[in-house]
């Protein structure tokens, strides 16, 4: 029997193992972790990350020939493929810091591999890298082997968190770099024989390690470009009466183009998009390509500017000031259908508004006060480590309230942000809600779901991004 260990029971380690489980019956699965809470939750009926379709999967696989567990070492030893899916944080210190990729927990996980192996093994890189890690692995690898050998594969992730599932089911295409030698092509095979069980062979790309590795920083670098592209055009749109949504849709209606990754919103979030360009940014300095850096930049920059935008159309909506006036936040999570605050968009809005003095009450189906209140005090990158390692009891804000329910956060509420596009906000009784708000009341939609019409036949001063201004907000600047 095949045995499949992966290093990081996060977010990529535990639904894709929970996959592979389920449609490979003949090959046991073990996934490990450092961190002793996140595996008992593995281990329990309240998983650690909410996906919609896991809990299912897990259940159907767990106990049978899927495990999860912290006794990391002997699940190594007597794994023949080992998956990494461990964080690759941004570095805060030192060379390259606020861009380049820190491998420290990739390095450790690496030596103890050759440490505590006593047969051959392939080695998959899960996480995503910066271009050429593979080769500072081997190095590892080798140098500690003890004679054992040790073929290194690239397998980039591409999943979207809240369709997780639907992706590793159905994958657009799994991509497998490897060594272009005998026994690199060999571990190619067997890594390509367990996706087979599913994957078309068709949707299975094989290519060179590099190509591999960088091909993920690629399509999360496109992806994300395309977001701030039709940001920046959301700007263009509300300064010239243009609608967002209508420009998108004739845009994306060239096949050339296509529809998808055109909403504008009050910015991208996640806890990669960010990461990997930053790390994509460095990656072309350190090889002497600045005009390419350069480039890439340009999206985080318009990113951060269609952030501070949301927030200043806010501020000045409302006279100029929102000094110990209550907003609500509706939505805190990066995207709908997930509880992950990793860079949500929240944060830095929250922030901004904070700094202006508001009183925060927030609501989000999925996410914890806890989580709230740490990401709201949380340092920059802080929150892509293991969680033992992140600040546990932070200070709490107290102008933020966190509620269970919309038309509690919304109560005698002075503005209403939209901030992540929860299907139960598009049927909030909006009537009600006026009627429980100061006045006038506005709403400020950053994830253009609501019905701007209908909001303002009830009352509403209504702003949602990249539509054609409401008469109130014409003469307002809104500087970013
Ligand atoms: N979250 C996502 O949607 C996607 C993430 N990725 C990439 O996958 C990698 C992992 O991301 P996530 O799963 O989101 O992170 P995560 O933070 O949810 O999970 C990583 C896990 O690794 C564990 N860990 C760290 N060092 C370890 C060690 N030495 N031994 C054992 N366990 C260790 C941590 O305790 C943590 O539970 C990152 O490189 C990320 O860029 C790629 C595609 C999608
Ligand atoms: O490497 C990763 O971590 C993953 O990053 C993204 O997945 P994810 O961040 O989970 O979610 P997305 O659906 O890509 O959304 C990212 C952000 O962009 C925003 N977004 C997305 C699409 C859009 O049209 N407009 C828009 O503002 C979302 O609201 C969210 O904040 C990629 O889609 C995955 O392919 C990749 O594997």
């Amino acid at each position: 029997m095949v045995k499949i260990c992966c290093i990081g029971a996060g977010y990529v380690g535990g639904p894709t193992m929970a996959v592979i489980a389920l449609k490979c019956p003949s090959i046991e699965v073990a996934v490990v972790d450092i961190s002793v809470p996140r595996i008992n939750a593995w281990n329990s009926d309240q998983l650690p990350i909410y996906e919609p379709g896991l809990d299912d999967v897990v259940k159907q696989c767990r106990g049978k020939n899927l495990f999860f567990s912290t006794d990391v070492e002997k699940h190594v030893r007597e794994a023949d493929i080992v998956f990494v899916s461990v964080n690759t944080p941004t570095k805060t210190q030192g060379l390259g810091a606020g861009k380049a990729a820190d491998l420290t927990y990739w390095e450790s996980a690496a030596r103890m591999i050759a440490d505590v192996s006593k047969s051959d093994k392939i080695v998959v890189e899960k996480s995503t890298v910066p271009v050429k890690t593979a080769e500072a692995i081997e190095k590892i690898l080798t140098h500690n082997s003890k004679g054992i050998k040790f073929q290194i594969l690239s397998n980039p992730e591409f999943l979207a968190e809240g369709t997780a599932i639907q992706d590793l089911f159905n994958p657009d295409r799994v991509l497998i770099g490897g060594r272009e030698t005998p026994e690199g092509s060999k571990a190619v095979q067997a890594l390509k024989d367990v996706y087979a069980y599913w994957v078309p062979e068709d949707r299975i790309l094989t290519t060179n390690l590099w190509s591999a590795e960088l091909s993920k920083l690629a399509a999360n670098a496109f992806l994300a470009q395309r977001i701030s592209s039709v940001n920046a055009m959301s700007a263009l749109c509300e300064a010239t009466g243009a609608d967002v949504t209508q420009v998108s849709y004739a845009v994306g209606k060239d096949t050339r183009i296509g529809p998808k990754f055109l909403n504008a919103s009050v910015g991208f979030g996640g806890s990669c998009f960010q990461k990997d360009i930053l790390n994509l940014v460095y990656i072309c300095e350190c090889n002497g390509l600045p005009e390419v850096a350069e480039y890439w930049k340009q999206v985080i920059k318009i990113n951060d500017y269609q952030k501070n935008r949301f927030v200043n159309r806010v501020v000045s909506s409302m006279f100029n000031t929102v000094s110990n006036k209550k907003i609500a936040i509706l939505g805190f999570a990066f995207k709908k259908d997930t509880g992950d605050t990793r860079e949500t968009p929240a944060i830095d809005v929250c922030k901004g508004l904070l700094g202006d003095k508001a009183r925060l009450s927030i609501f989000d189906p999925q996410v914890t006060v806890d989580q709230i209140q740490r990401d709201l005090t949380m340092k920059k990158f802080d929150w892509d480590h293991p969680l033992h390692l992140q600040p546990m009891s932070p200070t709490t804000v107290k102008q933020v309230t966190c509620v269970w329910d919309a038309y509690e956060a919304t109560k005698d509420a002075h503005g209403i942000c939209i901030l992540t596009e929860w299907d139960e906000f598009k049927n909030l009784d909006f009537k009600r809600i006026y009627d429980n708000m100061q006045k006038p009341a506005f709403v400020f939609d950053g994830r253009n779901i609501v019905n701007v019409d209908q909001l303002r036949e009830i009352g509403f001063i209504v702003y949602s991004i990249g539509k054609p201004l409401d008469a109130w907000l014409k003469d307002m600047p809104a500087v970013a």
